[in-house]
């Protein structure tokens, strides 16, 4: 008698061990064995065949793939919170379940939001730079690299969903004057902060910091612009966490060039990684980070078990413990 044949599923780039034995116990695993994303053609040339992917953003999961993968494909599990780099809409027309992570990323994204707030109104580029390359100033200059302060700031969070939340709840320990935050509705459990919904051209025009924390849709790419950094204060510090496209980059650029906000902090850009030849990358009052929001272990391992879970239960056509709802 011939055993029923074991799944295949494909993984765009490696996962922690403890997630990847689990997923071995059940399936043929493939693995994408380089440190770089994959590109289109490499992906289609991967997937015919497979009965689950497993992705990690940006890698795009359209129709192309999709087709290439063949009917077969009963499950994507997407290793991320985001949802922009996967066609939705696609896979529930060929009823292709999705499954994604949130909640176990929250706390290791909003610390990292956190902590490129203060790296960046505290100047930490250009201090770290004076260490190293001589630079080092004494007290003679009482204005040797002061930046500016959390405390009695207005903090204005675009996007209070679950890490806008879990960064506001952080950085009011450090005692700002109000909290704003900006979206489409009210939210009950803001009030718990005191924070103030406002709408976007207030919160743009009153915050000291204006950090965004926005799930990407086709209404906010390309939302923070010339127009919008215009409103800002010029003291404004702006914090991006969600993704680089809800910024015009350019526009960002020159923004911070000519001293229409005072600076930025971004942990991700467009495109991921950001080519060394990038603009952004010769100005002192930008602080850049390599898209590591969710990269602490207990975060990256929560999610690959979660999202070998999701895909676990797509293969035997069982309801997803972390499914996407189109
Ligand atoms: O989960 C996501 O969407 C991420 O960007 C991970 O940092």
């Amino acid at each position: 008698m011939s055993a029923t044949p074991r799944p295949t599923v494909f993984v765009t780039r490696g996962i922690p061990l403890r997630a990847a034995e689990l997923l071995r116990e059940h399936v043929d695993l493939r693995v994408w064995g380089q440190e770089r994303n994959m590109m289109p053609d490499e992906i289609r040339q991967a997937v015919p065949g497979i009965h689950g992917l497993l992705v990690h953003p940006p890698t795009r999961v359209d129709k192309a793939i999709l087709d290439a993968a063949g009917p077969q494909l009963k499950v994507v599990g997407t290793m991320s919170v985001g949802l922009d780099h996967i066609d939705l809409r696609e896979c529930a027309s060929r009823k292709i379940a999705v499954g994604y992570t949130p909640d176990v990323l929250t706390d290791a994204t909003a610390e990292l939001t956190v902590a490129l707030t203060l790296s960046t109104c505290r100047r930490f580029k250009e201090a770290f730079d004076a260490v190293v390359n001589g630079g080092w100033g004494t007290w003679d200059n009482a204005q040797y690299l002061c930046g500016k302060e959390v405390k009695s700031s207005v903090i204005g969070i675009v996007g209070m969903g679950r890490i806008g939340f879990a960064t506001a709840q952080r950085l009011k320990a450090f005692k700002p004057s109000r909290i704003l935050y900006s979206g489409k509705h009210p939210k009950v459990y803001a009030t718990e902060l005191d924070a103030e919904y406002v709408t976007f051209e207030d919160l743009l025009r009153e915050s000291d910091f204006v950090i965004v924390c926005l799930s990407v849709n086709s209404g906010n790419i390309g939302l923070f612009n010339a127009d919008t950094f215009k409103k800002m204060k010029k003291s404004a510090i702006f914090i991006n966490t969600s993704r680089g496209v809800v910024v015009n980059q350019n526009d960002l650029y020159e923004a911070l060039k000519l001293g229409q906000i005072y600076a930025a902090g971004l942990d991700v850009t467009t495109p991921e990684p950001l080519p060394l030849d990038s603009p952004l990358l010769t100005l002192p009052n930008v602080i850049i980070t390599p898209h590591i929001g969710s990269a602490t272990e207990r975060a990256r391992s929560a999610m690959a078990e979660l999202t070998v879970k999701n895909i676990l239960a797509g293969l035997k056509g069982e309801p997803l413990p972390s499914p996407v709802h189109v």
